[in-house]
């Protein structure tokens, strides 16, 4: 490939050397050629490289964690909610996932592997199945001329089979939920692109939540004969796991038949005591597609049988029944196979699918039998996978219509950067792969069951979890932590914009939290006092582990007695208005109106000087959780002020004079005490407490303008923020947090000195971390800096995605140098915010709002 072509292509396409470009493969994207190699490899914060300072620091913290840790993991043999004594290690392979939301994942590399597993819901298991293939042949004259493993790899196992494709000659291509991988088949004349398609479209609530993928495979014949190409698709009874050999799992070949449409395959029943699961491999017959099948063989040896089964005549020997169960220490596999006639110098396309079926499924715990989302649709019998494969692969072209429907605007905006279109879709990957569980509520499930004991009394609590189902999402696939709302405050935009009955349902569940309590008592780790689990009229900090009983006992998280974090409450508040603003739900906000109330009630006493703006407790009483803040803060304090400005405004709404006197007073004060106290000239300082960093300048200190301009109030009656102080706060942070910080190239740092140093004051404080970047060049947005607010986003896009080999795990943070931490995050969903500032700036109505009011709930 030509140096100009290669640098066109992107920086990750310089070993390619292949010409071809695939067939229908996006412009835009994130794109990379399967032999390179990234040439910085960061390690996980904690392994080694905390600073003396950090850990003396936090030595308690770290005695009563270590404590805990080896009670948790080595006595009652579980695993932790955050490890930090054995974090996940980087490994730059991933790519799209596999699968709709809420029904497990099945992850691919960007070199074709399947290589992370989430079935279990919440729980990841990182493993590259290497029986798990595609595997190309070709025949002309009735000779096979060719077959090869799409694999770079060179295994130990399976050694009859052709490894090691020149990865020069293929790349992958990724705009979520799509992905293409292209490879030119070197001397054959012969191009593949597969294209990897999962059903996740917006506003769908029923094809969204289906746990399938589907391979179209288009082949490209450039010779001047025919070719009768196979794809077969192989793959392994299990996710890799020890399971795999525990014995008794067995596979069947299968067809399915309805309207007309013919597909057939093979089911691989995977039956360990919990969570049993069936995959299903297979591809669609059509005239001209002949679909063939090897009902099981032994991964784990030659694979000589299979090989030179398909190396005869390109089929396979597709045996009738089933197979018998396999023994302990036995792993099995399946393939199916599609092959058709391609006539020279033409094109044929070939269809394959992966589902997989988990209907009922159990967290850690065991206590409690959860349906998934798609048995409404499917059944939850557990003999599903026929018709989940049937059903994608007569969607797919459908759900791809819908896709591109919903991308193309964006895609076709050439005044938007065509990195920042990657990053807004590849972006959305933890939507399924966040340890995504999307469950029924049972149909025989009164409004009691859901409300808890204090009975929170919502009219459409019922009526939204019975249409919409229960959602949850891990903090990060590190952090097993389900829903952690500081932290969904950020990413909720996505929820929002995209599935807003998901958003709805998921803050109906906090609702029913905040009226509950859990009384009983525990330690928390950061300062070794006890305090009960969940007290009542606060925000949990989330809806509990995956790892245990989520919903039943919430706040897993125990570093913090999170009663006092000063952010949670208001984060609520600010979404229900949020909600309410870009769907006009009246029903939805009649109910959360009162716990709104309630949760401001708690609040106000934090404002211990009664100049109505709250104080922060001198320890890290926010989602910056290892950062201490005393007094007044502009980042607790600005929210708060959004918050008093919103409670106004939904008064107002509801027609609730009372309330919308007592928070307009408290505004009027309070905005005079955010100014007095923070406002230093140039910018709002971290906090007042005058302390040798209160002046350092954070990234995040407009989080409060940024959900008021994401709501239209930010200006006339409602400005709380002077416009000035803002534009000159987010100036002061593009010259200082951005182009200070790592020549510019990186992002926002959190906390920076005004002499231009990073804020070392605490653990958190010079970290990047990438969903407040994106937000807050959001609100840049907002404020008209558009070009500023691409800059520094675009700074993270690069590192992670093109620098550091971290596509589909954005972490929460990073460092200038060295370490990362927290892989696989939420907050980066938060770049749905960008989207929604840029439809306002271009005078879009958002999209939701021009949808009709809605009063009713079904
Ligand atoms: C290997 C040793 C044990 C390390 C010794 C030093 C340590 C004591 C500290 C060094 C780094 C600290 C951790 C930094 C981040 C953390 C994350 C936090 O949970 C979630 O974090 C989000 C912020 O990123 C927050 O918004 C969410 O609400 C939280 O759920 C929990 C604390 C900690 C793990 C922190 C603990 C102490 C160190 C390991």
């Amino acid at each position: 490939m030509a140096a100009e072509a290669a640098a066109a292509a992107g920086p990750l396409m310089r070993r390619y050397e292949g010409a071809a470009q695939g067939r229908g493969v996006a412009a835009d994207g994130w794109r990379v050629c399967l032999a390179h190699s990234f040439e910085e490899l960061r390690q996980p914060y904690g392994a080694g490289d905390v600073p003396l300072r950090d850990v003396l620091r936090h030595i308690g913290l770290a005695l009563r964690y270590f404590r805990w840790w080896f009670k948790k993991t080595l006595i009652e043999k579980k695993s932790a909610f955050i490890d930090l004594l054995c974090a996940v290690p980087l490994q730059q392979i991933y790519g799209c996932p596999l699968g709709g939301i809420g029904g497990g994942t099945i992850t691919r590399g960007w070199r074709g592997e399947f290589c992370r597993w989430q079935l279990n819901p919440g729980l990841y298991h990182y493993e590259t199945v290497i029986a798990n293939q595609f595997t190309v042949c070709l025949r002309c004259k009735g000779q096979t001329i060719y077959q090869q493993v799409l694999s770079v790899e060179r295994p130990s196992s399976l050694q009859g089979w052709n490894w090691g494709y020149c990865g020069r000659y293929a790349f992958y291509h990724a705009l979520y939920p799509r992905a293409w991988l292209v490879y030119e088949l070197p001397g054959q004349s012969v191009v593949l692109t597969c294209r990897q398609v999962s059903p996740v479209i917006p506003h769908d609530y029923k094809d969204s939540s289906l746990p399938v993928g589907v391979f179209i495979w288009e082949v490209e014949n450039r010779r001047d004969e025919d070719v009768q190409v196979s794809i077969m698709f192989s793959l392994q009874n299990g996710t890799g796991a020890k399971e795999d050999g525990s014995g008794g799992h067995w596979n069947e070949p299968f067809t399915f038949q309805k309207d007309g449409e013919r597909v057939a395959g093979v089911l691989l029943h995977h039956c360990p005591a919990v969570n049993p699961f069936t995959l299903a491999i297979s591809a669609r017959e059509k005239a001209g597609t002949g679909v063939t099948h090897v009902t099981a063989f032994n991964p784990t040896g030659l694979g000589r049988e299979v090989w030179q089964d398909l190396l005869r005549d390109g089929r396979l020997d597709s045996p009738t029944g089933k197979s018998r169960p396999t023994e302990k220490g036995e792993v099995t596999a399946a393939a199916v196979c599609a092959s058709c006639r391609v006539p020279a110098h033409g094109h044929k396309t070939l269809e394959l699918a992966l589902a997989w079926d988990m209907p009922c499924v159990h967290f850690g715990s065991k206590e409690k039998l959860h349906l998934r989302r798609y048995t409404r649709f499917f059944g939850s019998e557990g003999n599903a996978g026929p018709s989940l494969s049937h059903y994608a692969l007569t969607h797919y072209k459908e759900w791809e219509r819908k896709i591109e429907a919903w991308q193309n605007p964006i895609l076709e905006n050439s005044q938007l950067p065509s990195w920042y279109k990657s990053a807004l879709f590849n972006e959305l990957y933890f939507m399924t792969d966040g340890g995504t569980i999307w469950m029924e509520v049972p149909p025989d499930c009164c409004a009691e069951d859901l409300q808890g004991p204090a009975g929170a009394g919502f009219s459409h609590l019922l009526p939204v979890l019975r249409e919409y189902g229960r959602f949850a999402y891990l903090e990060g696939q590190e952090y097993r932590m389900y829903n952690t709302y500081d932290v969904h405050f950020y990413a909720s935009f996505a929820l929002i914009m995209l599935w807003p009955k998901l958003q709805i349902s998921l803050q109906y569940d906090i609702a029913v939290t905040v009226v509950n309590e859990d009384v009983q008592p525990r330690q928390y780790l950061m300062c070794g006092q006890t305090a009960q689990v969940k007290m009542k009229n606060v925000v949990p900090h989330d809806i509990g582990d995956p790892g245990d009983e989520p919903w039943q006992r919430v706040n897993a998280y125990l570093m913090h007695d999170t009663a006092d974090w000063k952010d949670l409450n208001l984060k609520f508040v600010l979404q229900v208005y949020r909600d309410y603003y870009l769907t006009r739900d009246s029903l939805y906000l009649q109910d959360m109106w009162p716990v709104c109330q309630a949760v401001m009630e708690s609040e106000l006493k934090f404002d211990t000087d009664n100049d109505g703006l709250i104080e922060n407790g001198g320890f890290a009483d926010q989602t910056y959780d290892a950062w201490v803040v005393h007094g007044a803060s502009a980042y607790c304090g600005g929210l708060w002020l959004a918050a008093v400005c919103m409670m106004c405004k939904m008064a107002e709404v509801l027609g609730d004079t009372e309330i919308r006197q007592k928070y307009l007073d408290i505004l009027s004060k309070g905005k005079e005490a955010f100014e007095r106290m923070l406002w230093n000239g140039k910018y709002y300082n971290y906090d007042s407490s005058g302390s040798g960093t209160s002046s350092s300048i954070m990234s995040d200190q407009c989080a409060g303008q940024w959900f008021l301009g994401a709501c239209g109030l930010d200006q006339g009656e409602f400005e709380v923020f002077p416009k000035s102080h803002i534009l000159s706060a987010l100036k002061t942070i593009f010259e200082n947090n951005v182009l200070g910080f790592a020549g510019g190239t990186m992002g926002a740092v959190n906390g920076m000195r005004p002499d231009g140093v990073p804020d070392t004051s605490s653990v958190q404080s010079n970290e990047v971390w990438i969903g407040v970047v994106y937000s807050l060049a959001a609100t840049m947005i907002q404020e008209g800096m558009v070009e500023e607010g691409f800059r520094t986003a675009e700074g993270c896009y690069r590192t992670v995605w093109e620098r550091l080999g971290m596509a589909f795990q954005t972490p929460e943070a990073y460092r200038e140098k060295k370490v990362y931490r927290s892989l696989a995050y939420m907050r980066p969903l938060s770049i749905w915010s960008m989207q929604l500032a840029l439809e306002r700036r271009a005078g879009q109505a958002p999209a939701l709002a021009q949808l009709p009011p809605r009063h009713t709930h079904p």
